[in-house]
Protein backbone atom coordinates (compact mmCIF):
# COMPACT_ATOMS: atom_id res chain seq x y z
CA UNK A 1 0.00 0.00 0.00
CA UNK A 2 1.28 3.46 -1.16
CA UNK A 3 -0.41 5.72 1.11
CA UNK A 4 -2.56 3.54 3.84
CA UNK A 5 -4.07 6.30 5.16
CA UNK A 6 -5.24 9.81 3.06
CA UNK A 7 -7.80 10.46 5.56
CA UNK A 8 -9.26 13.47 7.14
CA UNK A 9 -12.14 12.86 9.02
CA UNK A 10 -12.53 9.92 10.28
CA UNK A 11 -15.97 8.76 12.02
CA UNK A 12 -15.86 6.32 15.28
CA UNK A 13 -19.16 5.07 15.56
CA UNK A 14 -21.26 2.48 17.38
CA UNK A 15 -24.76 1.90 17.78
CA UNK A 16 -25.00 3.13 21.39
CA UNK A 17 -22.95 6.68 20.23
CA UNK A 18 -26.17 7.43 17.77
CA UNK A 19 -29.05 8.58 19.74
CA UNK A 20 -31.88 5.58 18.89
CA UNK A 21 -31.22 6.23 15.34
CA UNK A 22 -30.16 3.47 12.60
CA UNK A 23 -26.13 3.22 12.93
CA UNK A 24 -26.28 2.51 9.18
CA UNK A 25 -27.96 6.24 8.12
CA UNK A 26 -26.09 7.99 10.60
CA UNK A 27 -22.66 6.89 9.05
CA UNK A 28 -24.02 7.25 5.68
CA UNK A 29 -25.09 10.91 6.33
CA UNK A 30 -21.84 11.39 7.60
CA UNK A 31 -19.80 10.14 4.47
CA UNK A 32 -22.62 12.48 2.30
CA UNK A 33 -20.87 15.62 5.05
CA UNK A 34 -17.34 14.17 3.84
CA UNK A 35 -16.41 11.92 6.20
CA UNK A 36 -13.66 9.74 4.49
CA UNK A 37 -13.15 6.17 6.62
CA UNK A 38 -15.28 4.94 9.54
CA UNK A 39 -14.23 2.58 12.12
CA UNK A 40 -16.98 0.33 13.84
CA UNK A 41 -16.53 -0.03 17.34
CA UNK A 42 -18.75 -1.66 19.29
CA UNK A 43 -17.51 -2.68 22.40
CA UNK A 44 -20.33 -4.26 24.29
CA UNK A 45 -21.40 -7.24 21.37
CA UNK A 46 -21.01 -10.88 20.54
CA UNK A 47 -18.71 -11.44 17.86
CA UNK A 48 -21.94 -12.23 15.50
CA UNK A 49 -23.82 -9.42 16.86
CA UNK A 50 -20.90 -7.38 15.32
CA UNK A 51 -20.14 -9.05 12.26
CA UNK A 52 -23.75 -8.30 11.05
CA UNK A 53 -23.67 -4.58 11.95
CA UNK A 54 -20.28 -4.68 10.27
CA UNK A 55 -21.66 -6.32 6.97
CA UNK A 56 -24.70 -3.78 6.92
CA UNK A 57 -22.14 -0.60 7.20
CA UNK A 58 -19.44 -2.16 4.61
CA UNK A 59 -22.61 -2.48 2.22
CA UNK A 60 -23.34 1.03 2.64
CA UNK A 61 -19.94 2.35 2.82
CA UNK A 62 -18.54 -0.08 -0.18
CA UNK A 63 -21.14 2.17 -2.45
CA UNK A 64 -19.46 5.55 -1.69
CA UNK A 65 -16.00 4.17 -2.01
CA UNK A 66 -15.56 4.86 2.11
CA UNK A 67 -13.02 1.94 4.12
CA UNK A 68 -14.22 0.42 7.19
CA UNK A 69 -11.71 -0.03 9.64
CA UNK A 70 -13.05 -2.38 12.47
CA UNK A 71 -11.95 -2.00 16.33
CA UNK A 72 -10.41 -4.27 18.19
CA UNK A 73 -11.75 -7.47 16.76
CA UNK A 74 -9.89 -9.58 13.59
CA UNK A 75 -12.32 -12.17 13.54
CA UNK A 76 -14.62 -9.71 12.44
CA UNK A 77 -12.68 -7.22 10.54
CA UNK A 78 -11.25 -10.98 8.74
CA UNK A 79 -14.74 -12.12 7.67
CA UNK A 80 -16.07 -8.70 6.58
CA UNK A 81 -13.45 -7.77 4.37
CA UNK A 82 -12.17 -4.92 6.65
CA UNK A 83 -9.88 -2.25 4.85
CA UNK A 84 -8.24 -2.07 8.45
CA UNK A 85 -8.41 -2.56 12.16
CA UNK A 86 -7.78 0.23 14.96
CA UNK A 87 -5.88 -0.93 18.03
CA UNK A 88 -4.81 0.13 21.20
CA UNK A 89 -2.41 -0.98 24.12
CA UNK A 90 -4.52 -3.40 25.81
CA UNK A 91 -5.28 -4.99 22.43
CA UNK A 92 -3.82 -7.73 20.18
CA UNK A 93 -0.72 -6.19 18.77
CA UNK A 94 -0.31 -5.03 15.55
CA UNK A 95 2.48 -7.40 15.16
CA UNK A 96 0.41 -9.93 16.01
CA UNK A 97 -2.40 -8.96 13.54
CA UNK A 98 0.37 -8.61 10.64
CA UNK A 99 1.03 -12.38 11.33
CA UNK A 100 -2.51 -13.35 11.39
CA UNK A 101 -4.08 -11.46 8.28
CA UNK A 102 -1.98 -12.00 5.49
CA UNK A 103 -2.83 -9.31 3.01
CA UNK A 104 -1.56 -5.62 3.62
CA UNK A 105 -3.95 -3.88 5.50
CA UNK A 106 -3.95 -0.96 7.42
CA UNK A 107 -3.55 -0.83 11.08
CA UNK A 108 -4.04 2.41 13.58
CA UNK A 109 -2.31 2.13 16.90
CA UNK A 110 -3.40 4.80 19.50
CA UNK A 111 -0.26 6.45 20.95
CA UNK A 112 -0.89 6.99 25.06
CA UNK A 113 2.84 6.87 26.20
CA UNK A 114 5.42 8.62 23.63
CA UNK A 115 7.26 5.94 24.52
CA UNK A 116 5.61 3.91 22.58
CA UNK A 117 6.49 5.64 19.44
CA UNK A 118 9.91 3.99 19.45
CA UNK A 119 8.48 0.55 19.94
CA UNK A 120 7.84 -2.38 17.36
CA UNK A 121 4.03 -2.19 17.45
CA UNK A 122 4.51 1.44 16.19
CA UNK A 123 6.77 0.38 13.33
CA UNK A 124 4.39 -1.81 11.81
CA UNK A 125 1.33 0.36 12.26
CA UNK A 126 -0.06 2.83 9.31
CA UNK A 127 -1.36 5.65 11.42
CA UNK A 128 -1.37 6.75 15.10
CA UNK A 129 -4.60 7.83 17.29
CA UNK A 130 -3.41 10.38 19.57
CA UNK A 131 -5.18 9.48 22.07
CA UNK A 132 -6.92 11.45 23.49
CA UNK A 133 -6.10 15.34 22.60
CA UNK A 134 -8.91 16.25 25.43
CA UNK A 135 -10.47 14.44 27.67
CA UNK A 136 -13.84 12.80 26.68
CA UNK A 137 -17.19 11.42 28.17
CA UNK A 138 -17.09 8.84 25.51
CA UNK A 139 -14.19 7.37 26.63
CA UNK A 140 -12.59 7.64 30.38
CA UNK A 141 -9.83 5.21 30.69
CA UNK A 142 -7.35 7.03 29.26
CA UNK A 143 -4.27 7.90 30.58
CA UNK A 144 -2.51 10.99 28.60
CA UNK A 145 -4.55 14.15 28.08
CA UNK A 146 -1.79 15.25 25.05
CA UNK A 147 -3.71 18.73 24.27
CA UNK A 148 -2.19 20.63 21.80
CA UNK A 149 1.58 20.51 22.49
CA UNK A 150 1.37 17.00 22.72
CA UNK A 151 -0.08 16.80 19.36
CA UNK A 152 3.79 19.14 18.10
CA UNK A 153 5.76 16.84 20.39
CA UNK A 154 4.45 13.46 18.74
CA UNK A 155 4.55 15.48 15.37
CA UNK A 156 8.02 16.12 15.75
CA UNK A 157 8.66 12.17 16.33
CA UNK A 158 7.29 11.12 13.62
CA UNK A 159 6.18 10.98 9.52
CA UNK A 160 3.10 8.45 10.33
CA UNK A 161 -0.20 10.00 9.89
CA UNK A 162 -1.95 11.38 12.98
CA UNK A 163 -5.38 10.93 13.78
CA UNK A 164 -6.78 13.37 16.89
CA UNK A 165 -9.50 11.71 18.69
CA UNK A 166 -11.10 13.04 22.01
CA UNK A 167 -13.55 16.27 22.01
CA UNK A 168 -12.78 16.93 18.78
CA UNK A 169 -15.37 19.34 17.27
CA UNK A 170 -16.06 22.52 14.75
CA UNK A 171 -14.60 24.96 17.93
CA UNK A 172 -10.86 22.74 18.23
CA UNK A 173 -10.33 21.07 14.67
CA UNK A 174 -8.84 24.10 12.63
CA UNK A 175 -6.24 24.84 15.91
CA UNK A 176 -5.57 20.64 16.33
CA UNK A 177 -4.59 20.39 12.37
CA UNK A 178 -2.60 23.17 12.78
CA UNK A 179 -0.68 21.83 15.70
CA UNK A 180 0.28 18.93 13.41
CA UNK A 181 -2.48 16.21 13.10
CA UNK A 182 -3.59 15.07 9.80
CA UNK A 183 -7.30 13.92 10.20
CA UNK A 184 -9.98 14.41 13.04
CA UNK A 185 -11.58 11.72 14.52
CA UNK A 186 -14.92 12.27 15.76
CA UNK A 187 -17.87 10.19 18.14
CA UNK A 188 -20.07 12.68 19.49
CA UNK A 189 -19.65 15.51 17.26
CA UNK A 190 -21.41 13.73 14.03
CA UNK A 191 -23.26 10.91 16.23
CA UNK A 192 -24.70 13.01 18.62
CA UNK A 193 -25.44 15.52 16.05
CA UNK A 194 -29.57 16.37 15.16
CA UNK A 195 -27.97 16.63 11.76
CA UNK A 196 -24.88 14.11 11.01
CA UNK A 197 -24.28 15.20 7.74
CA UNK A 198 -24.43 19.19 8.70
CA UNK A 199 -21.78 18.28 11.44
CA UNK A 200 -19.25 16.83 9.33
CA UNK A 201 -19.41 18.95 5.93
CA UNK A 202 -18.97 21.64 9.25
CA UNK A 203 -15.68 19.36 10.20
CA UNK A 204 -15.02 19.04 6.63
CA UNK A 205 -14.88 23.01 6.14
CA UNK A 206 -12.69 23.48 8.70
CA UNK A 207 -10.11 20.97 8.61
CA UNK A 208 -9.69 22.16 4.44
CA UNK A 209 -9.69 26.15 5.68
CA UNK A 210 -6.29 24.43 8.09
CA UNK A 211 -4.25 22.43 5.85
C1 LIG B 1 -8.74 6.58 15.70
C2 LIG B 1 -8.75 5.95 17.05
N1 LIG B 1 -7.85 6.34 17.96
C3 LIG B 1 -7.86 5.79 19.18
C4 LIG B 1 -8.77 4.81 19.50
C5 LIG B 1 -8.78 4.16 20.85
O1 LIG B 1 -8.37 2.81 20.76
P1 LIG B 1 -8.13 1.97 22.09
O2 LIG B 1 -7.11 2.68 22.90
O3 LIG B 1 -7.84 0.59 21.71
O4 LIG B 1 -9.51 2.05 22.82
P2 LIG B 1 -10.93 1.43 22.34
O5 LIG B 1 -11.42 2.25 21.22
O6 LIG B 1 -10.68 0.02 21.93
O7 LIG B 1 -11.79 1.54 23.54
C6 LIG B 1 -9.69 4.45 18.53
N2 LIG B 1 -10.60 3.49 18.76
N3 LIG B 1 -9.66 5.01 17.30
C1 LIG C 1 -12.89 5.93 20.72
C2 LIG C 1 -12.07 6.90 21.46
N1 LIG C 1 -10.73 6.72 21.68
C3 LIG C 1 -10.21 7.71 22.37
C4 LIG C 1 -8.82 7.75 22.80
O1 LIG C 1 -8.45 8.68 23.51
O2 LIG C 1 -8.10 6.86 22.40
S1 LIG C 1 -11.28 8.89 22.78
C5 LIG C 1 -12.52 8.07 21.99
C6 LIG C 1 -13.92 8.58 21.94
C7 LIG C 1 -13.99 9.94 21.26
O3 LIG C 1 -15.29 10.34 21.39
P1 LIG C 1 -15.77 11.86 21.24
O4 LIG C 1 -15.50 12.24 19.84
O5 LIG C 1 -17.23 11.77 21.55
O6 LIG C 1 -15.01 12.65 22.25
MG1 LIG D 1 -8.96 -1.03 21.50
Amino acid sequence: MDNPFPYRLYLVISEENCAGRPLVEVAESAVRGGVDVVQLREKNRSTKEFLQKANALKEVLDSHQVPLIINDNLEVAKQVGAYGMHVGNSDLPPSEIRKKWNTPHCLGYSIEYLEQLNSPEAEVSDYFGVSPVFATPTKTDTVTEWGLEGIAKIRSLTSKPLVAIGSMKKDNTFEVIKAGADCIAVVSAICQAQDPQRAAAELRNEIERAI
